[in-house]
């Protein structure tokens, strides 16, 4: 292990202390460690460093802060200090650019205000209730087997369902080639070897970025048009009690961005409450039972508060593998975090995945345990910014209702049309080179319900 070095000089006269760490291996850091071992890495570096350190990974020198104190005080983004858009840009700025997520203070309060229009309840109501049928069909579709593997089927499921709430119809003959390219973008985005070499995963990106533009630019005046109740036309129709609204080019960069928020998170949750259910047969009866006793076949909007036992499990699963597992930032000023010394330009991260497993705020953190969110238990409690899987802040998942809907609308039906097992001593393996997902596809076995 190498001996720590400072971060950086501290400003003459301040009694400041430079943020310490090291740089890992030579040339790669700590890129092949964090893709290993991620949890592993960051409780080593937590020991022995504390709550900041620095090191290299990804090809670039970045700030870790840990725990719910750091994330309070980087979401929260008291005084401007970090920016979204020079956190991200490195990672998804060449496919998402001008997303909302990707821009910042004033022009990002800007777009959220005019966005938030497309996420109220009312307009929520409309896509829950376009959900139903989508999801009846996709899991008529499913062939239930020994080794069924879950993640495929719900990504698939989760696409289709986000092509057809998005953008308010199926897409016939185009379907394959804009799923394609929306597949392509978002693989890009994660890519590790980030050079434009024809065939590969960068320029495949680029060009599924240039068939998205080109679609949604197409389908635009008819969606001006239209009184749908998709996102897209709700994008278009968007407006504030000011009359401020999107510009054409607003709108596609915004479309082609939730496009990219919504599924594979989502995607993401799905398969780890079906892991969890599956291991856990006595939850997975307690929820079907709330499923059934709805007597409905598809979820309606002011039902999602009675399934209380899904929201325990969605919680409990969010806490255990949180979709987005660190969020990057970069300050733009010089900021100070527990008496250490950021300066302006410092590409800093914070890890919900991390606090999540921090025994120092939840007890016996590897266990499944969703009674913890409980009522009377209220374990995430501890730290308003102990739980956070949907960021913090400004920032703050606008789509945070959205999942849980589609969340609860899938599981609904799943429920009751399936049950599902895994083998007792089955642990599902996590790929982390991008956001975690099932490595080996998370194979169950899956039997159709008389
Ligand atoms: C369980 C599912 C989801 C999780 C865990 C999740 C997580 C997150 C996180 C952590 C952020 C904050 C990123 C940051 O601060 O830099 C975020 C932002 C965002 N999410 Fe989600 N998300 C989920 C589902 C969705 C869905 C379904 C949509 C859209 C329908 C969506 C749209 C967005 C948008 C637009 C932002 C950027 C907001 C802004 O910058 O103002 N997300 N999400």
């Amino acid at each position: 292990m190498s001996s720590s070095v400072p971060f950086s000089p501290i400003p003459v006269g301040s009694d400041l202390k430079p943020i310490p760490g090291d740089p890992g291996w030579p040339l790669v850091g700590l890129t092949l460690h964090l893709m290993r071992n991620p949890l592993g890495i960051a409780r080593e570096r937590y020991d022995r460093y504390g709550a900041a350190s620095w090191t290299n990974a990804f090809g670039l020198r970045m700030v870790s802060l840990i725990g719910p104190d750091a994330n309070e005080f980087v979401l929260l983004n008291k005084g401007d200090l970090f920016s979204n858009h020079q956190g991200w840009d490195y990672f998804i700025g060449r496919f998402f650019h001008r997303g909302i997520m990707l821009l910042d203070f004033e022009e990002h309060r800007w777009h959220r205000k005019i966005m938030q229009q497309a996420f109220k309840t009312d307009v929520l109501r409309e896509y829950i209730t376009r959900m139903g049928p989508g999801i009846h069909k996709g899991l008529d579709a499913w062939q239930p087997a020994s080794g069924f593997l879950m993640l495929p089927a719900i990504k698939q499921l989760t696409l289709d369902l986000a092509t057809d709430v998005f953008m308010g119809h199926s897409l016939g003959d185009e379907a394959d080639q804009v799923n394609q390219a929306f597949v392509d973008t978002v693989r890009a985005g994660t890519a590790i070897l980030r050079f434009n070499v024809p065939g590969g995963r960068w320029w495949r990106g680029l060009r599924g970025r240039r068939v998205l533009e080109a679609f949604f630019r197409r389908e635009l005046p008819a969606k001006r048009r239209s009184q749908g109740h998709d996102l897209f036309s709700a994008l278009c129709r968007a407006e504030t009690e000011d009359g401020e609204r999107f510009s054409d080019e607003d709108v596609v960069n915004h479309m082609i961005f939730l496009m990219m928020a919504a599924h594979d998170t989502t995607t993401i949750t799905l398969c780890n409450m079906v892991y969890w259910l599956a291991r856990h047969p006595e939850w997975q009866q307690r929820l079907r039972a709330e499923s059934l006793a709805l007597g409905k076949q598809a979820l309606e909007y002011d039902d999602l508060a009675q399934l209380e036992g899904a929201s325990l499990v969605m919680k409990e699963a969010l806490r255990l593998c949180a979709p987005v597992p660190s969020i990057p930032r970069k300050t733009v000023r010089d900021a100070e975090f527990r008496g250490y010394h950021l300066p302006a330009g410092t590409l800093v991260s914070i890890s919900p995945f991390f606090t999540h497993h921090m025994h120092e705020y939840w007890p016996e953190p590897e266990r499944f345990d969703p009674e913890r969110f409980a009522p009377d238990r209220r374990e995430d409690k501890v730290h308003p910014y102990a739980w956070v899987p949907f960021g913090g802040g400004a920032h703050k998942c606008i789509g945070l209702h959205f999942a849980e809907l589609q969340v609860k609308a899938v599981l609904h039906q799943l429920l009751q049309q399936f049950e599902w097992s895994v083998a007792p001593d089955y642990e599902m393996p996590l790929d982390m080179t991008s956001l975690p997902v099932p490595s080996d596809g998370l194979p169950v076995v899956l039997k159709r319900r008389a």
